[in-house]
């Protein structure tokens, strides 16, 4: 059975992949593989371990052989994931795992927009430390804020807890469903949407990128966020606006932004977020640590292993395509 992996994953997960008796190919270029370019390849492969290429259709169509895509990723944006269900592809994915150091990338984001820590560390590397002022450069304390939450599940539960433990913060949010869980672990308060734009100090997403929830934060919303409002994106650059969210930071009003997630990505260098002191945009690396990298290529791997044995995938997005009747 030949494996294609789209990029380098790290080496406990190559080696799961060597172990089952594998053989496995990395793609090593530096550049992502798509369109017909990623059909060619895959056609020639009996599983595909996916770094976020666009999976959609007319790819599911033409590589309909797979016995299984595992993705590098615990998102599944980049799959037209019904197209993959019709066609009987199982699709995994990798949770839990990197929940901890996605949650951390929010919560340095979200201390670095309001301590304008970016924006000090570039006038500083610009020969720009100046005259301390005790007026000058102040940021917003976080101690006992209110933390609201779009998506509370696994990330921004994890979230939830550091920033309780750290400053003490009061947390709401807003779900389809009610989150027992958190409610009873921090006293989280479910809220209306309206209610989570007008009642947080630091409002983080944490949903999926779906259609609902596509643009959701636009000119509407900023204009009913305070105007000392944090906004944190590590979710998806797609669920908010940009151009409104530059035009809320220009206007003044709300405070500050961090983004681990833009819309396009890689973020243009002239961007005038990046100008903006409080402000800080990082190149999508939630959950890049060595461990929790190497925690998600093993059930990658593991997903591969079991879908090349026609066995359930331990982390299944589509658990329907198990489903005789379809
Ligand atoms: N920056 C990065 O590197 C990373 C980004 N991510 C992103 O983070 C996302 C979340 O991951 P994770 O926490 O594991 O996912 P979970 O599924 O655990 O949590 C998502 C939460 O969003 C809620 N939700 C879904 N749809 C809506 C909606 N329309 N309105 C309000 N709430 C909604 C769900 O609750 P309910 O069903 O009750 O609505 C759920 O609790 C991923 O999909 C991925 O895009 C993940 C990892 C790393
Ligand atoms: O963006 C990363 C993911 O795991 O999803």
């Amino acid at each position: 059975m030949r494996v294609f992996v789209s990029n380098i994953i790290p080496q406990p997960g190559i080696r799961l992949l060597e172990e089952a008796g594998l053989e496995i190919t990395e793609w090593t270029e530096k550049r992502k593989l798509a369109g017909q370019e990623l059909i060619d390849i895959c056609q020639q492969y009996d599983a595909f371990l996916c770094v976020s290429n666009t999976v959609d259709a007319p790819f599911l169509e033409a590589c309909k052989h797979l016995k299984v895509i595992a993705l590098h990723s615990v998102g599944y944006d980049n799959v037209d994931v019904a197209a993959a269900t019709r066609l009987k592809i199982p699709i995994g994915n990798t949770p839990d795992v990197l929940s901890e150091s996605t949650a951390e990338t929010a919560f340095l984001l979200m201390i670095s927009s309001a301590r304008k820590a970016f924006y000090l560390h570039k006038k500083i590397l610009n020969g720009q430390w100046g005259f301390t002022e005790p007026t000058a450069d102040l940021g917003i304390s976080l101690q006992g804020k209110t933390l609201g939450i779009y998506g509370l599940g696994k990330i921004g539960y994890e979230l939830a807890k550091k920033c309780v433990a750290a400053y003490d913060m009061k947390v709401i949010y807003h779900n389809r469903h009610r989150n027992e869980e958190a409610e009873k672990a921090f006293g989280a308060v479910k809220v209306s949407f309206e209610e989570l734009l007008q009642q947080s100090d630091v409002l983080s997403v944490h949903t999926a990128l779906t259609s609902e929830t596509k643009g959701k934060f636009n000119k509407a919303a900023f204009n009913l966020m305070k105007p000392s409002a944090i906004f944190i994106n590590t979710a998806r650059g797609g669920i908010h606006n940009e151009g409104d969210l530059i035009e809320a930071l220009q206007n003044e009003t709300i405070w500050g932004a961090g983004l681990d997630v833009t819309n396009p990505e890689p973020m243009h260098a002239d961007n005038p977020l990046l100008q903006m002191p409080s402000v800080a945009v990082l190149p999508h690396i939630g959950s890049a640590t060595v461990e929790t990298r190497s925690a998600m290529a093993i059930l990658a791997a593991r997903n591969i292993i079991a879908g090349v044995k026609g066995e359930r995938l331990p982390n299944i997005v589509n658990p329907e395509v198990y489903n005789s009747s379809l």
